[in-house]
């Protein structure tokens, strides 16, 4: 009797220390804010594939949500939690593709390129050449490493669809110089910095912005009373920084009104007050999510556009450390096709996170390259496909159909679920005037301002949106392959006082 009731109370006290320990975990998971909720290995028609991430897992500051189309939607708040991502299971019966992924991909670009000859009267006899070249396009994928940390399962089963993929027939494919060779010794993969609280990490990167922002608001808010002077100084510094008048005279409007109330009464009141009105000024409310997860029927795609020069590959190589980081498939499409050294660039960051590419001869036609990247990143599973795209801004007519037609064709395929169009932030007003022609192109639904760590005019952020209508979702501070952050007006403007 007795040692059954203390067995009873053993038994007792165990199911409270499990339940106890059990709800510990999960609520200490909860609290990682991550987008990772994707398995780190995952069953495709019954085949274990292995998360090519290498088993980088981060919390993370980036909010990461599903897309769907690429319409704007800049008022829906969303929160950081990500939606939890279905793996897209089934919908592949072309995953054992022993010998015509290739071909076949090729006659679907070439259909798809014909029938998307519209405007492209005479480009006609280019077609036949585009579907050549998009059965040359190569795939390049990045070796499995196991890394130093965590990576537990690797290697064996990424060799089977490692197997089919070369299947591509042309023998004058170019060999990459750089991948090919790996025997076994698995490449080293980078560390990749946290992504949590990035931007305020990165403060200091801003310290230029700083000075001729807050430092000498403060310095002349600061000051006490205002008269008329003080208030067109204060006009002339937000004017300087980039931030145009609208945003200039919105934000002195909402300065008057809060210093003319009772509350500013000190230094310490001034600045709360002015870290108010710009917060506001950048409208937080902003959906600011990369539409980056994959959705029923396949990966996200998101387009990375911007002229040259501005950092599209960079920020492309960024956020696919990031999205890997996160425990993302990333396949990268390099339809950057008039700089060879552009998808030599993209390969060398896929490379160095364990991101596939998929590349295009030089000169290739930037669709075709586009749509192949997709398609193989639809047959391979991978969670979001980031299109690097080239940026030549000679004429207005050139972009708008290169662009328009990398998205309509791809489009054949999956929606775009993301445009990013990256901004140099050290251009200004010129910036602006690419930023709106490529508004008129494509359907934006973010704006990456690169170079912010070079710059005073911090500024033109408020200006892109104001003008733009699109909200600045990410930022670059840095050549680092880390530096790039999510874009929070409340860091920010903390970062600027
Ligand atoms: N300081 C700083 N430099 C950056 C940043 N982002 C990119 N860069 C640099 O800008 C230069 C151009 O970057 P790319 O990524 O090659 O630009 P791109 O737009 O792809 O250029 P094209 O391929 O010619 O169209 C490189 O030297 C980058 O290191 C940033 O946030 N800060």
């Amino acid at each position: 009797m007795n040692t059954q009731v203390i067995i009873g109370i053993v038994i007792g006290v165990v199911l409270l220390v499990a339940l106890i320990a059990g709800t510990g975990i999960v609520l200490q998971r909860r609290r990682r804010i991550s987008l990772s909720d994707a398995p780190t290995t995952r069953t495709v028609d019954g085949e274990r594939e292995v998360d090519k991430s290498g088993g980088y897992q981060t919390g993370s500051g980036f909010s990461f949500t599903q897309g769907g189309t690429a319409t704007l939607e800049p008022e829906t708040p969303k929160p950081v939690e990500p939606t939890p991502a279905p793996k897209p299971e089934a919908p592949k019966p072309e995953v054992t593709k022993p010998a015509e992924p290739a071909p076949s991909v090729a006659d679907e670009a070439e259909k798809i390129l014909e029938t998307d000859a519209d405007a492209e009267t005479a480009a006609e006899p280019l077609v036949v050449e585009e579907a050549v070249e998009a059965a040359e396009v190569e795939t390049v994928e990045p070796e499995t490493a196991a890394p130093e940390t965590a990576a537990p399962e690797s290697a064996a089963p990424e060799a089977a669809p490692e197997a089919e993929a070369p299947a591509v027939e042309t023998p004058e494919v170019e060999v990459p110089e750089t991948a090919a060779p790996a025997v076994e010794t698995a490449p080293q993969l980078d560390e990749i910095a946290p992504t949590e609280g990035r931007l305020s990490r990165l403060r200091g990167r801003l310290s230029r912005s700083q000075g001729a922002i807050g430092s000498s608001m403060l310095g002349l808010l600061g000051a006490g009373d205002l008269d008329e002077d003080s208030w067109e100084e204060i006009e002339d510094t937000l004017v300087m920084a980039d931030l145009g008048t609208t945003a200039t005279t919105a934000v002195i409007e909402a300065l008057r009104i809060e210093l003319a109330s009772d509350k500013v009464r000190s230094a310490d009141d001034a600045r709360a007050a002015l870290r108010r009105v710009l917060v506001d000024q950048l409208r937080p409310e902003l959906n600011r999510s990369v539409k980056a997860l994959p959705h029923a029927g396949g990966p996200a795609v998101v387009l990375v556009v911007g002229v040259n020069g501005v950092g599209k590959t960079t920020t492309t190589g960024k956020l696919a450390r990031v999205l890997v980081a996160d425990g993302r498939r990333v396949l990268l499409g390099a339809a950057d096709t008039f700089r060879a050294a552009a998808a030599d660039q993209l390969q060398t960051w896929g490379e160095r996170v364990g991101a596939g590419i998929v590349r295009g001869k030089e000169g290739a036609d930037p669709a075709s390259v586009a749509f192949d990247a997709v398609v193989t990143g639809i047959d391979d599973g991978v969670d979001v496909v980031l299109i690097d795209t080239a940026g030549r801004l000679h004429t207005k007519t050139g972009l708008m159909d290169e662009l328009g037609k990398v998205k309509r064709v791809v489009e054949k395929k999956t929606p775009v679920d993301e445009v990013l169009l990256v901004l140099d932030a050290t251009v200004g007003q010129n910036g602006l005037a690419q930023a709106k022609v490529f508004a008129e192109v494509v359907d934006l639904t973010g704006v990456v301002l690169t170079k912010l760590d070079g710059t005073a005019k911090g500024g033109i952020v408020f200006r892109i949106q104001d003008e733009l209508g699109v909200p600045v979702k990410l930022v670059g501070l840095g050549e680092g392959a880390d530096d790039l952050a999510p874009f929070d007006p409340g860091a920010f403007v903390d970062a600027l006082l």
